[in-house]
């Protein structure tokens, strides 16, 4: 326990940091601590990809590669889990064969893991599951929640083979069930080929902005996050990073990638921009470990839940 009463990452000086079972950045799990200021918890899901599948396994490959994550945050000088007491829930156990049932699951358990003030950053999983904990997070909120989006792709489509809760569709959902902050939503990052035009008119008239990866790219970190900044102001903020946001060259394994993305020091820059905001929860989808060489992607999710973690710190 450190000065504050927080239980923080066991000590890599005392026990190597490959020892032992993992939690997410050596921290303890949340039935090792009284009260959690946030929860890590996994959620084992990916029945609504179209595409590549294996983001079931998303979250322990980010708890694995997050053994080597130091707690002394140089980028926003802060220790992230020394003011905050931040805990490991383990995993939702979902249906991975109903993916009506498994969307209450998700809900219902962001529900209960956040009943005490507790704020989430939940792992995936697929995009499918960004839906239930924004419903969470606006019903925590008492009204409906700004988001940055981090993404390749817009998800704001409508159905996939019919099917209205897929990983391509999760903010159409959640546009239409009114629990976005349509004033204030921005999707980053995204690129490559769509289905038609009226994939980006739809998505205008949902009231999303939008920063494209070559935004980030010609314009700078600096212009981009001020724009985002200011289209968020004090409203309670969710964040949905979708680790097809980075360039195949920083996150191969995920289950649709598309050239020309950001990098992942961009990314993290742009997280980092948000501080002071009033973060209230967060995800990192669709790290897919079978197609993750060298630990490459999940190296850079396990980087940005710590950033996500920190900014929680650092909240307003
Ligand atoms: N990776 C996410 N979330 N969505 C991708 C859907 C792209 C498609 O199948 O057209
Ligand atoms: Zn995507
Ligand atoms: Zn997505």
């Amino acid at each position: 326990m450190n000065v504050n009463g927080k239980v923080g990452p066991i000590d890599a000086a005392q026990i190597p940091r490959y020892a032992g079972a993992a939690t997410y950045a050596r921290l303890p799990r949340l039935d090792q601590v009284e009260h959690a200021d946030v929860a890590v918890v996994g959620v084992p899901f990916d029945t609504g990809v179209s595409y590549r599948p294996g983001a079931r396994f998303g979250g322990n490959h980010i708890r694995e590669a997050s053994r080597l994550l130091r707690p002394y945050n140089p980028a926003q000088d802060t220790s992230p889990f020394e003011n905050l007491q931040v805990a490991d829930a383990g995993d939702l156990a979902v249906n991975p064969f109903n993916i009506n049932e498994a969307i209450e699951t998700i809900q219902a358990g962001a529900l209960e893991l956040t009943e005490g003030g507790t704020k989430l950053v939940t792992l995936g999983g697929d995009h499918t599951i960004a839906l239930p904990l924004l419903r969470a997070a606006a019903e925590r909120a008492g009204e409906p929640v700004a988001m940055l989006h981090f993404d390749a792709h817009l998800d704001t489509w409508d159905t996939y083979f019919g099917a209205e809760y897929t990983h391509g569709t999760p903010f159409r959902r959640a546009v239409e069930e009114g629990i976005l902050d349509t004033e204030a939503i921005s999707h980053v990052g995204t690129r490559g080929p769509l289905y038609g035009k009226k994939d980006l008119e739809d998505d205008k008239r949902f009231g999303f902005g939008i920063v494209t990866s070559s935004d980030v790219f010609r314009q700078g970190v600096d212009e981009v996050v001020a724009k985002l900044r200011d289209r968020i102001g004090s409203r309670p903020l969710y964040i949905s990073v979708d680790i097809d946001v980075l360039d195949p060259a920083h996150a191969p394994g995920t289950g649709t990638p598309e050239a020309g993305g950001i990098t992942s020091r961009e990314l993290l820059e742009i997280l980092r921009g948000m501080r002071g905001m009033n973060l209230v929860g967060a995800d990192v989808v669709e790290v897919a470990p079978a197609y993750d060489h060298a630990d490459i992607t999940a190296v850079a999710a396990s980087h940005v839940a710590y950033d996500l973690i920190t900014l929680m710190g650092l909240s307003a």
